[in-house]
């Protein structure tokens, strides 16, 4: 932690800048200015709207524990064969119709849901999208083990680092290959990786390398989708051996375990295999502090043959239209994990050339908020 700390570098505000802010939150602060611009048009829009946005700071975990309770009882699932009644929905999640009632009023109050007529329901909006994206109900599933340890955030900010939390330990008995952990971990990475690697397809092309190595490759979602779409490529993965015996299994159900090669290894203390040309760290970066990850690209460098290629491919911090999921979600996410940090796309480029890399770039991905992909040459 200490490293990520030192990195900041501290340069003044203009002395103009800091007066208007002040001024700027003296006014917004004020009960007078509250009253009055809540009265008069057009500042009452954003008024309004500014009001709605503090409301979802202040309350946005019950829309998420909606969320949840929608994808537990599965009343996403029921809503979408819909219109459905009331008694239907009580009977499908195995609640009281009260309960019900409660239940499918919140969702449809947050576009989970829409009544279409009375007492007929159907998905909203959001939930339509949100019950097609395995992903997204996977990493809804996942979040119970972050609530657990932001049930109280400054406890676990003033904590030691080292001490275990519950995503701290969820992690370390996936990677163990511990029964529930294991298989929970391997289902949140593997429903959450096709939309990662539907992104990187269409940003990048992989048609330029004879090879390409994927380093923490976990149960293969990502060399499997590239393999399909470029079958000429020789694949290759690289993770821990308990991580390997999954992959292993699931590459020889799907009749791939012929062309993507299996590297068991740890990135940190095994010397990486040099016969790939190209190498890609999907959502690995973020998981570890600034020594480790500087210490990891290097080692790459040194893998890679002339005219090598690294890509980078993780949710970034500092993306415009997404900053929240950036310094917030994974922020607190990989504080909690006790490892890692989100980096913006430039702190990683600085990272790869104190790392040895001569140059890199970022290439733009369709949705940012699922990942963004920085490409780095030799
Ligand atoms: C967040 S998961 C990402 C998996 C995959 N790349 C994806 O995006 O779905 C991190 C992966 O890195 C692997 N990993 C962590 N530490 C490792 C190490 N020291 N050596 C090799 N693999 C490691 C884990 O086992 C896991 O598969």
């Amino acid at each position: 932690m200490a490293e990520e700390v030192s990195r900041i570098g501290a340069r003044s505000a203009s002395r103009w800048k800091v007066r208007w802010i002040t001024r700027r939150n003296r006014i917004l602060g004020s009960p007078a200015f509250q009253k009055w611009s809540s009265r008069v048009w057009p500042m009452s829009m954003i008024a309004r709207w500014k009001a709605r946005w503090a409301f979802d700071l202040v309350a946005g975990f019950t829309y998420s524990q909606t969320l949840l309770a929608c994808v537990e009882s599965d009343l996403l699932a029921l809503l979408s064969q819909g219109p459905v009644v009331l008694t239907e929905i009580a009977e499908h999640t195995g609640l009281s119709d009260a309960a019900a009632l409660r239940l499918v009023r919140a969702a449809a109050a947050i576009e989970l849901a829409q009544e279409v007529a009375p007492n007929q329901w159907m998905l909203g909006q959001q939930g339509a999208a949100l019950h097609t994206n395995e992903g997204a109900l996977a990493m809804v599933r996942h979040n119970r083990v972050l609530y657990r340890d932001l049930a109280e955030p400054l406890d676990l900010l003033r904590a030691d680092r080292g001490k275990p939390t519950a995503l701290s330990q969820f992690w370390h008995y996936a990677a163990e290959g511990d029964g529930e952990a294991a298989s929970e971990y391997s289902q949140l990475m593997a429903q959450s990786q096709a939309m990662v690697c539907e992104q990187v397809l269409a940003a990048y092309d992989f048609s330029q390398h004879r090879s390409l190595l994927d380093v923490g490759g976990g149960h293969g979602r990502f060399a499997a989708g590239v393999v399909n779409a470029h079958p000429g490529l020789r694949i290759g993965i690289l993770d821990l051996p308990p991580v390997l015996d999954g992959t292993s299994a699931w590459l020889g159900n799907q009749g791939l375990s012929e062309r993507i090669s299996l590297h068991p290894g740890d990135f940190f203390h095994s010397p990486l295999p040099s016969e790939y040309d190209c190498i890609s760290l999907v959502r690995i970066l973020h998981d570890h502090d600034d020594d480790e990850a500087v210490k990891l690209l290097t080692a790459i460098r040194k893998a890679l043959p002339p005219g090598g290629r690294l890509l980078i491919a993780e949710p970034m911090a500092d993306t415009r239209g997404a900053k929240g999921m950036g310094d917030a979600y994974f922020g607190l996410y990989l504080w909690a994990m006790n490892s890692g940090r989100p980096r913006s796309a430039e702190e990683i480029m600085a990272m790869l050339s104190a790392a040895g890399f001569s140059r890199s770039r970022q290439v733009k991905t369709h949705q940012p908020l699922v990942c963004s992909l920085i490409v780095s040459f030799l």
